[in-house]
């Protein structure tokens, strides 16, 4: 079965573009996972307190014929690659990939939680997310989610939205 997910990534150390730039390609490298869309670059202001650089997001649209359980370990695989060490909650890094939605399925267990919960509190989540999603009732909860979220950090386009190609070589 095809799996239809959205995906945020977000780097905030080194040399950031090119930290999602390696993540996609590794998405990509699994013959079970399909790019089918992917969010401008933007960057962001931290969000959760904790002094830090500003953060690179972008989010992105596939399908997957590995379950979400799966889907989240390749996503661990892909993150320890990337030398990312979790040392402070919400402190920096050099990617971190978060599962925001698997088709409409609800998770709630300890190491797994979809829909994401921190979602409303993100606008760099909600703001990239809205660029790559086509039907018009999830659009309108989106825009709804951004009307009253209560993150008002600022954040701008850094490289606009380019077809998946230029992303996987
Ligand atoms: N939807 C999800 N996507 C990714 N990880 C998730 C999800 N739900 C739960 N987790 C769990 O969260 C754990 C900790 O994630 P991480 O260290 O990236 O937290 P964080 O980035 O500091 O905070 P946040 O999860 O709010 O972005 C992961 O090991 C994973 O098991
Ligand atoms: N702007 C921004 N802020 C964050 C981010 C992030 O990706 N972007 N990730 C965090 C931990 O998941 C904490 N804060």
């Amino acid at each position: 079965m095809l799996n239809q997910v959205y995906l945020s990534l977000g780097s905030n150390i080194g040399d950031r573009m090119q930290h999602l730039q390696r993540a996609v390609e590794m998405l990509q490298l699994r013959p079970e996972n399909q790019l089918l869309a992917i969010s401008p670059v933007f960057e962001t202001e931290p969000v959760g307190g904790v002094q830090q650089r500003s953060f690179y997001n972008i989010a992105l649209k596939l399908t997957t014929s590995l379950n979400a359980a799966d889907l989240l370990k390749y996503l661990h695989v892909i993150e320890r690659s990337l030398r990312r060490q979790r040392l402070i909650h919400w402190g920096p890094r050099t990617i971190d990939l978060d599962i925001l939605y698997f088709n409409n399925e609800e998770y709630r267990s300890a190491t797994l939680k979809i829909p994401h919960p921190e979602i409303k509190n993100r606008r760099f989540v909600i703001e990239p997310l809205l660029t790559i999603v086509t039907e018009d009732d999830f659009h309108q909860r989106l825009t709804d989610l951004l009307a009253t979220t209560p993150d008002h950090n600022w954040l701008k386009i850094i490289r606009e939205k380019e077809d998946v190609n230029p992303w996987i070589r």
